[in-house]
């Protein structure tokens, strides 16, 4: 078998173990045993100049070498959503260091992005701190492999710009907004900062840009939170031919691009907002010319707040469109495209789902198990920092849109509210593609009132309860 050095991880690993062992001495020589973080008792050290030094150093290592390791195994773009900043992205930096291996001086990149130099020296060190860009002489900087990733003609640099341009921003405004609110729906941090909703604000002459990127942005985010497991996740081979898709809040559809190019018999309806449906056509004729040549998608603008969605087709799917809005205009959506469907269309929602922070109970055993639907003890059952994105992106939409992400439970009781039944859930990456039937209502007319969907209730499995969701969600948990 070929070998690989691998030792940059190892090393990290025998690091972590080595620490380990001497925080353990450390306790066990003042007769205690590590306090575990269920603990309410600060334990014997509660300040640090009352720790010896070695154990001090082993904290360090651990803090540096998990984060170390972390950053190594985890995907780049991932890890840089998290970690980076605007500022450099704006700068162009990572462009200026391409195909410089031995790096560039601050003066010389402060020269070359007009930026101050001493300035620009923090954030790079901060940056190279958290192992994106690399020091490579004593300020003397170079890209590595999640710097590289933000080149201005790499998308992830257009998410990491609006995460921290218009995220952050907002972010600023979130504690008055939720200390002094003004009980309305659109009190919003980014409304308080900047007058207008986040959709409003890129349609005016000064959120044109922003806009244009968070397009861009899109396409960096369809990548990191796995769109290429839409393919792959549910069961599209066996679907009819002209099986119609239509992706509700599309963008410009990079999405569906991957699903047509996989099962070509599929045909997608895209649709979004008009000047989003400009941009599609753009991207579609420049990307996949043949699909659209062949008639194997349509473009139809539309405000699915105001609008039904094209009538008849057999999968509605919205990928991180719920998630934007609050519980009453995800109502509106849902019911817009809830009218336009037939008996035996389905909706799809792409979402993140968030899950408890309980600790993992009796799971240990499943360590080995290629399934991610449980971590293994003593992690938290929602693998704490493993998939921390969902729970700061949850934040970020409170930022940016006044909404959350929402828990499975969540999930199924705000589509039963417009007439859905739960069907499955099938893992997607970080997210997860939750199938609903429209719920059919015996002798009287559906919940919203579709004619055409009149059968026997006894067909179907009825409201989930609280109690039986996560029984129910292990029988309907399906592995692709
Ligand atoms: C977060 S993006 C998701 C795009 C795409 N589903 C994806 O996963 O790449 C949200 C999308 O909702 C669209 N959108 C926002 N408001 C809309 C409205 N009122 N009617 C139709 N589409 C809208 C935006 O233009 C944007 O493309």
């Amino acid at each position: 078998m070929a070998s690989f050095d691998n030792s940059h991880i190892t090393r990290l690993t025998d690091l972590i173990n080595h620490a380990v062992k001497d925080v353990i001495t450390e306790y066990a020589a003042v007769g205690q045993a590590v306090p575990s973080l269920d603990t309410l008792d600060p334990g014997p050290f509660s300040v640090p100049e009352a720790m010896p030094v070695r154990l001090r150093k082993a904290i360090q290592i651990i803090e540096a070498a998990c984060a170390q390791l972390s950053c190594t195994v985890a995907l780049p773009g991932s890890v840089l959503l998290n970690k980076s900043l605007e500022v450099v992205t704006e700068g162009h930096i990572a462009d200026l260091l391409l195909d410089k291996p031995q790096g560039l001086t601050a003066s010389d990149l402060a020269m070359r992005s007009g930026l101050d130099e001493a300035k620009l020296t923090g954030v790079m060190r901060l940056l190279a701190t958290r192992h994106c860009f690399k020091e490579v002489q004593p300020g003397v900087f170079a890209n590595n492999r999640l710097s590289i990733q933000l080149l201005s003609t790499d998308p992830i640099a257009s998410l990491v710009a609006y995460v921290t341009d218009e995220g952050l921003r907002a972010s600023s405004y979130l504690n008055e907004t939720l200390t002094n609110p003004l009980g309305t729906d659109d009190d919003i941090p980014f409304k308080r900062f900047s007058g207008q909703g986040l959709y409003e604000y890129y349609r005016t002459d000064k959120g044109r840009k922003q806009g244009e990127r968070v397009m861009r942005a899109m396409i960096a985010w369809g990548d990191i939170t796995g769109k290429g497991f839409l393919p792959q996740a549910y069961s599209w081979a066996a679907q009819p031919t002209k099986t119609t898709f239509c992706d509700v809040g599309g963008g410009n559809g990079w999405v569906s691009i991957g699903l047509v190019r996989a099962h070509p018999h599929i045909k997608v309806v895209l649709q979004d907002q008009p000047q989003v449906i400009e941009m599609a056509k753009q991207l579609w004729a420049k990307e996949y010319p043949s699909a659209v040549e062949q008639g194997k998608v349509e473009f139809v603008p539309f405000d699915f707040l105001k609008d039904t969605a094209v009538e008849g087709c057999d999968f509605y799917y919205l990928r991180s469109i719920l998630h934007n809005w609050t519980n009453s205009d995800c109502e509106l959506i849902l019911n817009n495209i809830r009218k336009s469907m037939k008996p035996s269309s389905k909706l799809i929602l792409d979402e993140f789902v968030l899950w408890e922070a309980i600790q993992a109970q009796g799971s240990s055993v499943d360590a080995d198990n290629a399934s991610l639907s449980h971590a293994p003890e003593p992690l938290l059952g929602n693998y704490g920092a493993g998939r921390i994105r969902a729970y700061s992106i949850s934040l970020h939409m409170m930022n940016v849109c006044g909404s959350q992400e929402r828990t499975f439970s969540e999930w199924v009781s705000l589509c039963e509210k417009c007439g859905f039944t739960f069907s499955k859930i099938y893992e997607a990456g970080d997210m997860s593609l939750l199938e609903f039937n429209p719920t059919r209502i015996s002798g009287v007319a559906s919940v919203l009132g579709t004619p055409n969907i009149l059968e026997n209730i006894s067909d179907f499995p009825g409201l989930l309860s609280e109690n039986n969701l996560p029984a129910r969600l292990e029988r309907k948990w399906v592995w692709p």
